[in-house]
């Protein structure tokens, strides 16, 4: 069953990209298959007419023989370009679908468990074979069409002359195993691969750059870099070496057998039991059969690679569908009345073993901000992914305005949802377009482009670009210019605060890499605004710091501790109830004074 859906995936794929093509392709490779067949009977029938002097059968093979020549010609001068045009429609269709696929997924699950992210990327870096499917695909059409034409002709001279194709159809087997344990060691030896081209990548990457010199880490890197390429060729070159001798031996047994096939007709034509156009047709035949085995031996690796990069596309696509969160169907309502609500929330990651948050109850009023604090590695980040989200809790519920936040269809919720994190995406894009697909519908609005780099202090860093909103960012560029961590993380923010009144706005230290001071002049800034847009939305500010001069702004404020919820009441309160709230503050602003 699954390999019928698999089949059917290879071949609908193939025809969507590019049908025309495909179906002139299909045509001019199944004359092409008959075409060498043909001329080898059209010359035996011209053999056969000439030693028994008929006229008519010579015109007959004078006929086949030319007509295959002009099948072929024609064949090759229009079949390729056809060919290669379907195949690139081909490679960019996988790559559109594939793309759309794994971005399709709503969570983050499948980048936290080590075996999906594993075979995700094995999908990804193997998607170029799923590329030459539609070539592999009209190949195999021919060689089905091309192995039925021969062996009707083999068949027709001697019924005991089939067996040559049939056992060369051993040097396909041999080659398929070869390839199996090719595969297998190809496979096996991921992780290493795996482990060996990030471990090039920190040696390389200009921002590791820095902490590899300073530790003097490049010859451990080196080490480890050869050490574990050494161990992977040491099992890819044992898998050749198998399927070598393998695959020697069985061509060499075939050639035995071949050689005794044309001994054989040639003793029975000399007793008269079969004519000087069988002998022809055999002679000319048996060198057909073993290009076509060898052929099909060849090919056999790549319908295996086609065949496991469609079965792996199509897990994708099982996986997809499955964490789909297809039955979050509810609409995100438009404004918050109530507010957000977390009941007794519990939460590990995917394929760990212990909880990251539990027995987290917070209710947070519409139109509120709430600054989460607690030293690294309490769980706020995770609550905030919770929110947005990114994950579903392992226990209790998050509540929206009374709904259960994960029968909310995702799509809706992140559209009234806007964000800042401390390891914000460096897009390296248009200054414009950096801030602008913090709300693609809006993208090309310069006036919000422009109001959105004022609200995130973004303006100085604009004034200083050559080209102003027009500059390309990144280092990639021959024109683009790079920004400081902090510069980035301007965009960044301003990014953050395209969406003019979301409903809930997710901050997650967005500006670790500013001063304090310019901290503080944002958050003043910014809270102005919020409060004036929650009144209309009931929008909800989530924000995670450090600093308590920017914390104490908020209306609410949660401290947390080992994944519980500590405290919550305001800056007053939390200062009154002289709490672990109290002693961090004071401890900060001990060492500002
Ligand atoms: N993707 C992940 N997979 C597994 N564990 C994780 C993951 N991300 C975070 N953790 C673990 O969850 C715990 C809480 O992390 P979290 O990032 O939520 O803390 P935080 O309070 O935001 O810390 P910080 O102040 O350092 O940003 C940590 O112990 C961390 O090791």
């Amino acid at each position: 069953m699954r390999s019928l859906r698999i089949g059917a995936l290879w071949v609908s794929t193939s025809f969507r990209a590019a049908p025309l093509l495909m179906v002139i392709a299909t045509v001019l490779v199944a004359l092409r298959a008959v075409a060498a067949p043909a001329q080898t009977f059209g010359i035996s029938l011209l053999v056969e007419g000439l030693t028994a002097d008929r006229s008519a059968t010579i015109t007959a093979g004078i006929a086949i023989i030319v007509g295959g020549l002009a099948v072929s010609f024609l064949g090759d001068v229009v079949a390729w370009p056809v060919q290669v045009t379907a195949e690139e429609r081909m490679a960019g269709r996988v790559h559109a679908d594939l793309l759309d696929v794994t971005t399709g997924i709503p969570g983050l699950t499948q980048h936290e468990r080590a075996d999906v992210s594993d075979r995700l990327e094995f999908v990804r870096e193997r998607a170029w074979k799923m590329g030459v499917g539609s070539e592999v695909l009209l190949w195999l059409f021919g060689t089905v069409t091309n192995t039925v034409t021969v062996l009707s002709l083999l068949g027709s001279v001697h019924p005991v002359l089939l067996l040559l194709p049939l056992l060369g159809m051993s040097r396909v087997w041999s080659a398929y195993q070869g390839n199996m344990r090719e595969q297998q060691a190809h496979e096996d030896t991921m992780p290493q691969e795996r482990l060996a081209d990030r471990l090039i990548e920190i040696a390389k990457d200009p921002r590791t750059g820095l902490e590899v010199r300073v530790f003097g880490l490049r010859r451990v890197l080196l080490e480890r870099i050869t050490a574990l390429q050494a161990e992977r060729f040491r099992l890819l070159v044992a898998a050749a070496r198998w399927s070598g001798k393998v695959d020697g031996g069985v061509r060499l047994l075939f050639g035995l057998l071949y050689a005794a096939a044309v001994v054989w007709i040639v003793i029975r034509a000399r007793n008269g039991q079969q004519t000087a156009g069988d002998v022809v047709l055999v002679l000319l035949l048996a060198p057909q059969v073993d290009q076509m085995t060898g052929g099909i031996a060849q090919n056999v690796y790549w319908i295996g690679e086609v065949v496991r990069s469609f079965s792996r596309y199509d897990w994708l696509r099982e996986y997809a569908k499955a964490n789909s969160w297809r039955r979050s169907r509810t609409p995100a309502p438009r404004r918050l009345t109530t507010g957000i609500e977390l009941r007794d929330v519990g939460f590990a990651y995917p394929g760990a073993e212990s909880a990251v948050l539990s027995g987290v109850n917070l209710t947070v009023p519409a139109g509120s901000a709430v600054a989460l604090v607690g030293e690294n590695g309490a769980g706020k980040t995770t609550l905030v992914k919770l929110l947005a989200r990114m994950y579903d809790p392992t226990s209790g519920q998050i509540l929206v305005d009374g709904v259960d936040l994960s029968t909310i269809e995702p799509g809706s919720w992140r559209a009234g949802m806007a964000a800042g994190f401390q390891d914000f995406v460096k897009f390296e894009l248009i200054a414009r377009e950096v801030v602008g697909i913090g709300d693609v519908g809006r993208m090309g609005d310069v006036t919000a482009v422009q109001a959105a780099v004022r609200r995130g202090g973004a303006e100085s860093v604009v004034a200083g670009l050559p080209r102003g909103l027009d500059t390309q960012l990144g280092k990639k560029f021959t024109d683009g210019v790079e920004l400081s961590g902090g510069q980035w993380q301007r965009f960044a923010l301003a990014r953050a605060f395209m969406r003019e009144k979301p409903m809930l706005l997710l901050l997650d230290e967005p500006t670790a890499a500013l001063d304090p001071e310019a901290e503080h002049r944002l958050y003043e800034q910014y809270a102005t605004a919020a409060r004036d847009a929650a009144a209309e939305t009931g929008g909800i500010t989530v924000l995670v710091s450090h600093r308590f001069s920017t914390v104490r702004m908020a209306d609410l404020i949660v401290v947390m501790h080992h994944g519980r919820i500590e405290e919550v009441g305001s800056h007053e309160e939390l200062l009154a109830a002289g709490g672990r709230y109290a002693e961090l503050f004071e401890l900060q602003a001990r060492a500002y004074r």
